[in-house]
């Protein structure tokens, strides 16, 4: 559901080309997407439509051959290399089907460690991580470890970190990929409780059937265009 004008982040008129010669691949083409505060959108298509490349370029981790992207009002396209970390960290919140947790850490840790690099300040670190793996239900796993927690716990962890410092933005790729059917369920209707209820805009790629039930718009791409 659109609750609000503007979108918070716009891809327009996007194509991406990999490799040289023989070996080019053109991965999209001409590919435009709008993503408005408290909406859930899902990005679907066959493997190797281009899926992750659209999520990669919407969250500033690869930059397009041709076209242009907006992030929380910045025009990227027109910004150096070295100003996209900051975007990252400020305006965007990234959830992998992997998880990508350090497994040295405990949960709490593992958001913490995440605060700390977006430049909380120190002292409200413990207590802010604590906030956040609340806001995933997770509160009273603080202090297990990746290698002790199921995938759904791991996967809500992961969540709470893409939480810390507040992000309007929530990519996901593939985020119930790893899971089974029911802890699966239970991570889009989580995102899809943050998108209603704290206003994140949140773009999702998934294969799975259950995620259309979660999103508010459903795009399609195939062999690197959206299908209308
Ligand atoms: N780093 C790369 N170098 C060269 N080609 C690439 C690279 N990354 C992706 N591609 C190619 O670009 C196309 C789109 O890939 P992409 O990973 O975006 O698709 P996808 O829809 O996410 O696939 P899947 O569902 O299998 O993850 C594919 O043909 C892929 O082989």
């Amino acid at each position: 559901m659109k609750n609000a004008t503007q979108p918070v982040l716009a891809v327009e008129g996007i194509s991406k080309l990999y490799g040289a010669g023989s070996n080019r691949v053109k991965a999209l083409d001409d590919v435009s997407v709008t993503l408005y505060p408290g909406e859930v959108l899902l990005i679907m298509g066959p493997s190797g439509s281009g899926k992750t490349t659209l999520l990669s370029i919407m969250g500033c981790i690869l930059r397009p051959t041709t076209g242009n992207v907006t992030v929380a009002g910045k025009c990227v396209s027109e910004l150096a290399e070295s100003a996209l970390p900051d975007i990252r960290r400020h305006d965007l919140g990234f959830v992998f089907q992997a998880f990508n947790l350090f497994n040295t850490l405990t949960a709490q840790e593992n958001v913490g460690v995440v605060l700390r690099l977006k430049g909380a300040p120190r002292r409200s670190i413990t207590a802010r991580s604590l906030a956040l793996l609340e806001q995933v239900g997770l509160a009273h796993r603080a202090n297990a470890y990746p290698r002790d927690m199921s995938g759904g716990e791991k996967q809500r962890t992961a969540l709470a970190r893409a939480l810390a410092g507040d992000p309007p933005i929530l990519l996901a790729d593939e985020p119930t990929a790893n899971l089974d059917s029911k802890t699966g369920h239970a991570v889009l209707a989580l995102l899809r409780n943050l998108a209603k209820e704290t206003g994140k805009a949140v773009a999702i790629v998934s294969h799975d059937p259950k995620a259309e039930a979660v999103a508010d718009r459903i795009i399609e791409i195939q062999d690197g265009r959206l299908l209308s």
